[in-house]
């Protein structure tokens, strides 16, 4: 192998008559004039003599096809193999054309591809294309993962990707950005199961529900148990908001989130809420003055009082006649109807029933919370409790700056999936302007994100900015794709590869390392909920009722034709299903068909039997 055609200081041609090369591949460049450089190719080609090589000048330059001519190549003879490859760091000159190339040893590129140990770092794939430098990888970065492939899961042969966490200190936020089916969720669960192995705090929103990690996928033997790390919870139903812990601004942002507020609705609730008002309290004082309003002036009112049948309703009416003339003036009629709406939209989804204590507990406990919704829910009470917490930390760390004594709350990191529904470009949502504030100031504090979508052009681009690490999975919109090449340092060559990656393989684009890596997502230890294939669920169902109602008449069998009566009544006693005669006729009819039992006429009349 060896460097041909005009070279420069960080990109050169280099040429081989019996190596092929893959991209994303390190080679070393053994330069007489200075230190051996180091490089990546970016890319490959192959030509043999069917192919002339002067037709397919698209990377490869006359400068090229001389100097391989000159450095003994028989260009129309030999099938001749051709990359481009660029330094990882510029050269003091450009590089001397007929330079001798090899392949780097793994201690040559350790400090380059290994960016942690694997009990401090995220252990998330392995960096393609690495397999002849990990011949002589360090035992420790050997066998420590596995990664899913047609064949079936396969052993680590390529160097591991371990992902620094502490350096996320420095470069907090990560996207992960993908098209459908590429490998995202995926590759988002492989994350989170390295969060819960470092015990760190996560808060995962999960609009989808299969955020579960109880299952065990079918390619794994071992059971990685991770029960005692995660808990999955749903809003409305586990946790919720507690009204009398809200503030003014807090109650805004919810009802915000449930629908727009108007600006008068916003004044409606600062002039109505009261700290330390109940759910109660509050919708009651909302509706009392409604009705007041809708009696459309104070004589109507009064006489309401004195009309009234019994004493309760005239201290109620009064009550009205009171609200009415504190707020008639300030509150619009609509607005305040239009406040209530919300309220109660809030209510029924079960939002107000519950508080937030069991995530702060978990939390505290370094464990993954799920917060499991559909995506409006999410949004709503994400709002609340993103602010509740983030402040929560945040006052703890301002405290101790200021040397005052403070409760705990630890640091933690915020996970979600479909990121541009809580953080939406181009357009104003409550939950978009916590994310923003932690975007921008969480790293002062602790608090980090990691949002996947799959579509980034509709995320909140300031947001984008910030996540300075992004992992790339496939991706075919070309306006996702012209986004991707905005926000990340992807080059050219990388860029044209995206509608092509494979499911699980992954561009990683990072600060840390100012370059982007290509690895392969590893074997995932748990598996979604969700991953049975509809079709074997319905069959499976079936089955599961078959041998049910098989193991309710094998005891009764032979059943004669004349005795179907009898056994319809005694299923009915035994199992508490109710069968007419011709329903249950149906049914073994059925039995018989798929092979439980066998039909046979004798000279009674017909009846079913064992096989
Ligand atoms: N790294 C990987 N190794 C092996 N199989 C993978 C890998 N990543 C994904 N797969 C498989 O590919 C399929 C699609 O992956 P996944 O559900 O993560 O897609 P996605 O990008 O999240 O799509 P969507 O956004 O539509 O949910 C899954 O069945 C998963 O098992």
């Amino acid at each position: 192998m060896k460097v041909v055609g005009i070279t420069t200081q960080q990109e050169v041609f280099v040429g081989s008559k019996d190596r092929n090369f893959r991209i994303n591949e390190f080679l070393i460049i053994e330069d007489p004039y200075q230190d051996d450089l180091i490089g990546e190719v970016v890319e490959a080609q192959t030509f043999n003599r069917y192919i002339p090589l002067n037709i397919y000048g698209d990377m490869v330059d006359a400068s090229v096809i001389e100097s391989l001519k000159s450095l003994g190549y028989n260009i129309d003879e030999d099938t001749i193999y051709i990359s481009k490859v660029r330094l990882l760091n510029e050269a003091l000159y450009p590089v001397q054309t007929g330079s001798d190339i090899r392949l780097p040893k793994f201690s040559e590129v350790k400090e380059i591809m290994i960016q942690s140990t694997r009990e401090e770092g995220l252990v998330l794939g392995v960096i393609r294309n690495t397999d002849d430098m990990a011949l002589d990888m360090d035992e420790e970065f050997k066998d420590i993962l596995y990664t899913f492939e047609e064949r079936g899961l396969v052993p680590q042969k390529e160097i591991p990707y371990i992902m620094d966490l502490r350096s996320q200190h420095h470069y907090p936020h990560i996207g992960v950005f993908g098209g459908s089916g590429s490998g995202k969720s995926f590759g988002l669960r492989v994350i989170l199961e390295e969060l819960m192995n470092q015990n760190i705090p996560t808060i995962v929103l999960d609009p989808h529900f299969e955020m579960d990690f109880s299952e065990t996928p079918d390619y794994l033997k071992e059971k990685k148990d991770f029960n005692d790390s995660f808990k999955c919870l749903q809003v409305g139903v586990h946790i919720g908001v507690k009204f009398e812990d809200l503030k003014s601004g807090d109650l805004k942002n919810l009802l915000d989130a449930s629908s727009h507020l108007t600006d008068s609705m916003n004044n409606v609730v600062d002039i109505l809420f009261k700290p330390r008002d109940s759910y109660i309290s509050f919708a009651d004082r909302l509706r009392m003055l409604t009705e007041a309003q809708e009696e459309g002036n104070i004589e109507k009112i009064e006489n309401r009082i004195i009309s009234s049948g019994d004493a309760e309703e005239k201290k109620a009416w009064e009550k009205r006649k009171e609200l009415f003339l504190n707020y008639d003036k300030t509150c619009p009629y609509n607005s305040v109807r239009g406040i209530l709406w919300r309220l109660k939209r809030l209510e029924n989804e079960g939002i107000f029933s519950k508080d937030i204590k069991e995530i702060e507990i978990g939390l505290q406990d370094g464990k993954l919370m799920v917060l499991q919704g559909n995506t409006r829910i999410l949004q709503v009470f994400s709002t609340y409790l993103l602010n509740n917490l983030y402040h929560k930390r945040r006052e703890y760390k301002d405290a101790i700056y200021k040397k005052i004594a403070a409760e705990y709350f630890p640091p933690f990191i915020i996970v979600t999936d479909e990121a541009h529904n809580f953080a939406p470009k181009g357009y104003d949502s409550p939950s978009k302007s916590i994310l923003k504030e932690i975007s921008q100031e969480g790293r002062k504090y602790g608090v980090f994100l990691i949002l996947a979508t799959q579509r980034p052009t509709l995320l909140d681009e300031t947001i984008t900015a910030q996540l300075n690490t992004k992992f790339i999975f496939r991706t075919v919109r070309a306006s996702d794709i012209k986004t991707i090449q905005e926000e990340t340092d992807l080059t050219v060559e990388e860029t044209r590869r995206l509608p092509y990656l494979r499911t699980g393989d992954v561009f990683i684009s990072s600060a840390t390392l100012g370059r982007t890596v290509y690895g392969r997502i590893r074997a995932a230890l748990t598996t979604s909920p969700h991953t049975l294939n509809p079709f074997d669920e319905l069959k499976l169902k079936t089955k599961q009722k078959d041998d049910g109602l098989f193991n309710d008449i094998k005891e009764k069998l032979p059943i004669n034709e004349g005795d179907l009566l009898d056994t319809a009544m005694e299923l009915e006693r035994d199992t508490g299903i109710t069968y007419t005669i011709q329903s249950l006729e149906e049914k073994l009819n059925q039995m018989v068909q798929k092979g439980y039992i066998e039909k046979e006429d004798t000279i009674f009349g017909y009846r079913y039997k064992n096989k």
